[in-house]
């Protein structure tokens, strides 16, 4: 069963407006025509709209990097999933390991904001992952299917359908320290075999598997060729147009 790759770009909190116009622009220009991979850009909320306008009508898809899980309401400083939506963004990434290790968020909370953004048609980029200590506790597996599990706790194989999951080991994401292909293709094999008890093997064979943690141009290639990793989840290589490029070429250059 072949997986499109997906390429997303998670920009965190950087670009300013001018500056997220002037990248989204630029990428436009070199990847608005793609079709052999997904590509989604994720700026911050306040640069969404303008980003937006930067990729229409092209292949490029929006994405937010977080958002709560009602739809309104006295939460000062929250964004919701129908604000998202209507500044024409398809994808959300929730649940990442920032947003947990500085902001509290727990399982049970992603799980809230997995279900709402379901609901309201956004995409789901699932992040997963364990820190350096758990990983060195030898319970890696052991914190991927617990966070896993808890996100998706009440979606039906239906929705699942619209959830991109990616690993993130912790330890790996913004160091240089990149997981090795052994380490990532064993975590990716796992998430989908706990993918396939929960949904069946049709279902999990069809989920894209995303790696992030220092990818760029010059391992990615190594990476995207394992068997279950389907894509990249890139933060500091995708603030620069030509090694997001160059991390779209490798993923279109594995057949
Ligand atoms: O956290 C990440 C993407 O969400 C990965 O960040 P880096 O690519 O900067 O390591």
């Amino acid at each position: 069963m072949l997986r499109k790759k997906l390429i997303a770009g998670n920009w965190k909190m950087n670009k300013t407006v001018p500056e997220a116009a002037t990248l989204a622009q630029e990428i436009a220009a070199e990847l608005g025509r793609v079709t052999d991979v997904d590509i989604v850009v994720c700026p911050p909320f306040t640069a969404l709209e303008t980003v937006g306008k930067a990729i229409e009508g092209t292949t490029i898809k929006l994405g937010a990097q977080n958002m709560h899980p009602e739809a309104g309401g006295a939460y000062t400083g929250e964004i919701s999933a129908p604000m998202i939506r209507s500044l024409f963004a398809t994808h959300v990434i929730l649940g990442h390991s920032e947003r947990r290790a500085y902001f509290g968020e727990t399982d049970a909370f992603i799980n809230k904001k997995v279900l709402a953004a379901l609901t309201n048609q956004l995409r789901p980029i699932l992040c997963v992952g364990e820190t350096l200590a758990e990983r060195e506790a030898g319970s890696t597996l052991k914190v991927v299917q617990t966070q896993t599990e808890g996100a998706l706790a009440g979606v039906t194989a239906e929705q699942v359908n619209n959830v991109v999951v990616a690993y993130e080991p912790v330890w790996a994401i913004g160091t240089g320290k990149v997981a090795t292909t052994e380490q990532a293709q064993e975590v990716h094999a796992f998430i989908r075999q706990l993918l396939t008890k929960l949904y069946g093997e049709t279902v999990a064979q069809k989920i894209r598997i995303l790696y992030g943690g220092s990818m760029k141009p010059s391992n990615a290639p190594q990476l995207l060729t394992q068997k279950d990793i389907d894509g990249g989840l890139i933060g500091g290589a995708a603030l620069e147009a030509r090694s997001f490029v160059e991390l779209v070429s490798a993923a279109a250059a594995v057949k």
